[in-house]
């Protein structure tokens, strides 16, 4: 079935001037999908969220909501959506039932201002002024009226910023039983494990591109798992084996030289499987060994530093330092970065 994605952007660049913050992006999301946009400071999310909510028009490409151009089209898709920017802009002296109920002067068929709050766990604070409540809770007042006129498609920039661990789980909570009822959400968020916990899909965006998208366990995969143990003290560097193509990468900690290794190519179990097996022949024991999953981090941060992440990895130390035991390594390493 050829069906109309509530969320299609392809080709989008936007510029300021001669900046180009949005460098040429494309992708999809389906009904009832979360999709999290994730990326550095400048990335260009922002951006993308204002073009689909209909503030500015794509200047390169094509947006479209619902199946319509959200900036000219604008009167037909704005009741379909709902919108939490980062900033709520509200009237300080107005208290959260105030303020919801004059949202709800502007919202077609709008949910109760009792709903509305329940909502958002903000009940008790119907009479609060908006000026006394905390930023956490400001916040759950922008979700509230995001979700007024009961939205097919919620777009969330940085919805949990300011909130308390148990706030941005209840948060998660309501997004996510938003998303099984159906809503299709676009979620801009700098917190990985707000993208780890909701997102069906996501993107990582730099310099206004997407520079890694899918699921979270189709970005982390080929991104290295890794592997680390403390270099034998009578090892020479350049002995250690590679663990099917990946080299060891050298580091002191505590005095004590480290090698590491990214398993793109053999993962965590065939990985560990050479390594012990390598052990198991030399008769040595693998102490501090470590084996743990790539995560979502580890891509983001790599992402942002520019530096995609590369199939396997060189052995980092010189010659001189392969034909050095652990424990010269850890000496002569050490002396270097004093
Ligand atoms: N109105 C504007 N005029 C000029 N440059 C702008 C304007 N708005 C944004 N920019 C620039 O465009 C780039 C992308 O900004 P955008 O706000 O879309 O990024 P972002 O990914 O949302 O960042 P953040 O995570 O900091 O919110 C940035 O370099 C920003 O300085």
């Amino acid at each position: 079935m050829d069906e109309i994605r509530p969320i299609s952007v392809d080709g989008l660049r936007q510029r300021y001037g001669d900046f180009e913050a949005v460098a040429g992006i494309s992708f999809e999301v389906a009904a009832g999908e979360l999709f999290a946009l994730l990326g550095t400071n400048g990335a260009g999310k922002t951006t993308t969220l204002e073009t689909l909510e209909g503030h500015r028009p794509a200047r390169h490409g094509t947006v479209r909501v619902l199946g319509r151009d959200p900036y000219r089209e604008r009167r037909a898709v704005r009741p379909e959506i709902g919108v939490m920017l980062q900033d709520g802009g509200f009237f300080p002296d107005l208290t959260a039932a105030e303020t919801v109920d004059r949202f709800r002067g502007f919202t077609p068929a709008p949910r109760p201002r009792g709903e509305a709050l329940e909502l958002v766990g903000l009940a008790e604070q119907a009479d609060v002024r908006v000026r006394q409540l905390s930023g956490g809770q400001k916040r759950r007042l922008d979700l509230a009226l995001a979700l007024l006129g009961r939205p097919r498609v919620l777009f969330l920039d940085e919805p949990t910023t300011g909130m308390d661990p148990e706030a941005r789980r209840a948060t998660w909570r309501i997004v996510r039983d938003l998303v099984a009822a159906g809503t299709t959400v676009l979620l801009t968020t700098h917190y990985l494990e707000e993208a780890e916990h909701l997102a069906d899909r996501l993107a990582i965006m730099h310099g206004g591109r997407i520079e890694t998208t899918g699921t979270v366990a189709e970005v982390v995969a080929g991104h290295g798992d890794r592997i680390s143990f403390q270099v034998p003290e009578r090892f020479r560097v350049a002995e250690l084996p590679a663990l099917r193509g990946a080299g060891a990468d050298i580091t002191v900690d505590a005095g004590r030289a480290v090698a590491s290794y990214t398993v793109t190519e053999a993962g965590l179990q065939g990985g560990l499987y050479e390594l012990l097996r390598w052990a198991d022949e030399h008769r040595v024991e693998l102490r501090g060994l470590q084996a743990r999953s790539a995560s979502l981090e580890d891509v983001f941060l790599r992402t942002s530093a520019g530096a995609r992440a590369t199939e396997g990895t060189e052995t980092e130390g010189t010659e001189t330092e392969g034909a050095r035991t652990g424990a010269e390594t850890a000496a002569a390493l050490e002396g270097a970065s004093r």
